[in-house]
This record gives C-alpha cells, sequence and structure tokens, in this order.
C-alpha cells in the first residue's frame, strides 16, 4: 500500500461516472436488533439510508444496494424515495455481495466505483471528497485510521504467544498497521476483474485485499472515527449528541404587486416577495437551519423548485416537514433566532403574529421564537428594496 495521500481541492472537475455498491445483505446478528442491523433504527432513520443519503447527496450513483434475498420489503421501506437507488439480492460472504452488486452495474458500467458497508452510517462528505481526489491518481483507494492501542493475541481470555510483532515478545509495530474503513475505491473495471478472480479464503476482509492479490496498489486517505461500523447491540444504545446546531440564509426578490409573507403571516405592503412557492424568506432560512443541523441536506433538496407541485406553495408546509424530520430524528427545538433584513414594511408591529405563527406550525412555545428585524443603512440589494433576507440559528435538543 502507499503512503496517505493529502487532499487536494479541484475533486469538483472529475467528471468520470462514479456509481456506489453499498454491502447491506449481511444478517447483522450480533447486534441483535430483530431485524437485521442495517435496517434497524439509529438516530432517527434506517442505518442503510444514512449513507445511502450521504452517496446521493455527494451526486453519487446509481447506489447499488446489496441486500438479503428475503429483505426486499424492510429495505424499500427504509430507503424509500433516496435517488439512484437500486436493490439487488446479495450473497454468503460479503465478498459474494460485492461481487454480485459490482456484476449488476455491468451493464452500464461507470468509471469509478465506491463500495461501502451498509453498518457504517455517518459517511461525511469530507471522507467521499478526499476518496475522490485520491482516486484521480490511484486505481484504488481506501480510508484508514491509525492504532493508538497496543496489539496481542489471546487464547482462553489470556495473553498468547506473540505473533503479532516480529521477535517473540516484541510489541506490534504500530506504526506500520492501520484500521481499515469504507468506502473503498476503485477503477470499476478492475475491482470487477479482481473480485471475478478472487481465489482467497470466503472472508476476503475487504475489497483492498481482494484488489491488491489481482496486484492492484492501494492508496490510503485519512478515515474518520464517526464512520465506525455499528457492530454489537451497544453501539445503538450510544446517545446522539445532546445539543445540535444549524443555521440558514435564504434571499428574494421584491416586485411590485403580489403578496408578501414573512413568518407565516401575510402582511400588507405595496411589494410582495416573488418565487417557486410563497417565497416566505424567514421561514425558509429557518427550515434550512433546522434541516442543517439535523444534517438532512437543504430545503432545495426536499422541495425541489423544479417541481410543479411547490408552485405558490404555502411555506408552513415546508416548515413542519422540516419539524417532523427534527422529531424523527430525535431531537426537539431549544430556540429559534429569526433575523429579518429590509428597508420595508417595519417588521415591529407584525412580531409578536409571526413568532405565534412559527410557533403555532411548529407545536412549540412562542418563547422558542425570536423575531428580529435590521436595515442595511439604504446599502446593497436590501438597502435598495430590491429584495429582502433572512437569516436563522436554530439550537436542537435530544428529546
Ligand atoms: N453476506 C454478507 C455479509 C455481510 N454483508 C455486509 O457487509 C458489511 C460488513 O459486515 P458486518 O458488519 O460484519 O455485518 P454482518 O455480517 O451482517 O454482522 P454479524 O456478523 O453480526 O451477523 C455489512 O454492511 C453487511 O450487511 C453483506 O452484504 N453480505
Ligand atoms: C470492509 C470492512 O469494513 C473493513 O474494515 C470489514 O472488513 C467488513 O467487516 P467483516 O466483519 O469483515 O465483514
Amino acid at each position: 500500500m502507499s503512503q496517505e495521500t493529502p487532499p487536494d481541492s479541484d475533486h469538483g472537475t472529475d467528471a468520470r461516472r462514479i456509481a456506489a455498491v453499498v454491502v447491506a445483505a449481511g444478517k447483522g446478528l450480533r447486534a441483535g436488533q430483530g431485524v437485521p442491523k442495517q435496517f434497524a433504527a439509529w438516530r432517527g432513520k434506517p442505518v442503510v439510508r444514512h449513507s445511502a443519503e450521504a452517496l446521493a447527496a455527494a451526486g453519487i450513483g446509481p447506489i447499488l444496494v446489496v441486500i438479503p434475498r428475503d429483505c426486499e420489503e424492510l429495505a424499500q421501506t427504509a430507503l424509500d424515495g433516496v435517488p439512484g437507488v437500486r436493490l439487488i439480492g446479495g450473497g454468503e460472504t460479503r465478498q459474494e455481495s460485492v461481487r454480485l452488486g459490482l456484476e449488476a452495474l455491468a451493464a452500464d458500467a461507470p468509471d469509478l466505483v465506491l463500495i461501502h458497508d451498509a453498518a457504517r452510517p455517518l459517511l461525511s462528505g469530507a471522507v467521499i471528497a478526499r476518496i475522490r481526489d485520491a482516486l484521480k491518481h490511484s486505481k484504488g483507494v481506501i480510508p484508514v485510521l491509525s492504532v493508538v492501542d497496543s496489539l496481542t493475541h489471546v487464547s482462553d481470555n489470556h495473553v498468547s504467544d506473540n505473533t503479532v510483532g516480529p521477535i517473540m515478545g516484541a510489541p506490534a509495530d504500530r506504526a506500520q498497521l492501520r484500521r481499515v474503513q469504507t468506502p473503498q475505491a476503485f477503477h470499476y473495471a478492475e475491482i470487477l476483474a479482481a473480485h471475478r478472480a478472487w481465489e482467497g479464503p470466503a472472508l476476503a476482509g475487504d475489497d483492498a485485499k481482494v484488489a491488491q492479490a489481482w496486484g492492484m496498489e492501494i492508496a490510503l486517505v485519512e478515515g474518520d472515527e464517526a464512520l465506525h461500523k455499528l457492530t454489537f447491540a451497544s453501539d445503538f444504545n450510544a446517545p446522539a449528541p445532546a445539543v445540535r446546531v444549524g443555521t440558514g440564509y435564504d434571499v428574494h426578490r421584491l416586485t411590485e404587486g403580489g403578496e408578501l409573507w414573512l413568518c407565516g403571516i401575510r402582511i400588507e405592503h405595496t411589494h410582495g416577495l416573488s418565487g417557486h412557492s410563497d417565497a416566505d424568506v424567514a421561514i425558509h432560512a429557518l427550515v434550512d437551519a433546522m434541516l442543517g443541523a439535523i444534517g438532512a441536506g437543504d430545503i432545495g433538496q426536499h422541495f425541489p423548485p423544479s417541481d410543479p407541485q411547490w408552485r405558490g406553495a404555502s411555506s408552513d408546509r415546508f416548515l413542519s416537514h422540516a419539524g417532523t424530520l427534527v422529531a424523527q430524528a430525535g431531537y426537539a427545538l431549544g430556540n429559534a433566532d429569526i433575523t429579518i433584513i429590509c428597508e420595508s414594511p417595519k417588521i415591529g408591529p407584525h412580531r409578536e403574529a409571526m413568532r405565534a405563527r412559527l410557533a403555532e406550525i411548529l407545536g412549540v412555545d412562542p418563547t422558542t421564537i425570536s423575531v428580529k428585524a435590521t436595515t442595511t443603512e439604504k446599502l446593497g440589494f436590501t438597502g435598495r428594496s430590491e429584495g429582502i433576507a433572512a437569516q436563522a440559528a436554530v439550537v436542537l435538543i435530544r428529546t
């Protein structure tokens, strides 16, 4: 394996087609969840949905999710609505499940493929970006973490002969060891050939081993402690963070005539805000802050402006959807602080009605919500009354 590759900054320029295989065909027995662990709820949604959404958000597709052959209904429910997902039956071992997933991509072969364990839900955009950067220079890339503890062989719950280090009794050289994670990424044609050719043990370990046996050199990038593989029941009891924070910002253009909606109430004014929905800029900023706090993307992902069903829609619906997602993720609104930036109308006379309306939509006490306003001293687009901007910050408390 080669040395850890530093990320570069222009991974966005790689135009090669990149797909994903998410292996979710294990039994997940050690987790003891009643259903295979990848379909059990974890931090507000099924385990497998976390990484499928992260891959979709990174523009990766199709996403082949390899599932146990008797779990189609569970998998469909768990992954409902995630863009680019396709389901396929898996095999007896992880290696077989990976190979079946790769074979299923062959009819419309991508250039690159990410192979990921469904059991590793916290897949960040930063890890995906590091892997994609390294793929510009390498045919195979895996995320790894350093080893900080000593390693030993055991037998009958006692330390046994040391076969880890080079010398009897000597500690293993941790500088030469790494903990291996997924996604592991490869040139598609080559990893498919490697899996087809694999004649090693049924429990291959990981795809890097299969690729290495086939003669591929594998580059390393920094992994992520959060990308931990959920394995035992205790992994499902671990509490989510007690507090989460999100921010949102939005702008809409003022046009003569039309309706002006702010914080869910209609305000009489010479101008209205234009947009695909009712253009309630303050609610949109608040929705983005709430979605941001639970890592659920942004308002455009949930209600695409290109979708005609949201034309003229009341933003109340967006806010109540964000409230539902926050509750599903296991959080409640601690407080929200909204600032509306405009020369006119004056917000003060409407402030209490706005707080009451937002509180009503979210089912919270109005004291939870603050609505403030400021001008920009006639400077900029808000100063020239060309548009209204709003920003919001929220704190969510674990329920
Ligand atoms: N035949 C198999 C075995 C495993 N996996 C997947 O490979 C990943 C890593 O496997 P592991 O965490 O060991 O899961 P299980 O084998 O399901 O767990 P257990 O040993 O507790 O039953 C998981 O996402 C799992 O669903 C798979 O797709 N097909
Ligand atoms: C691929 C892997 O996640 C790398 O750490 C790991 O090997 C998969 O777990 P398994 O228990 O070996 O299936």
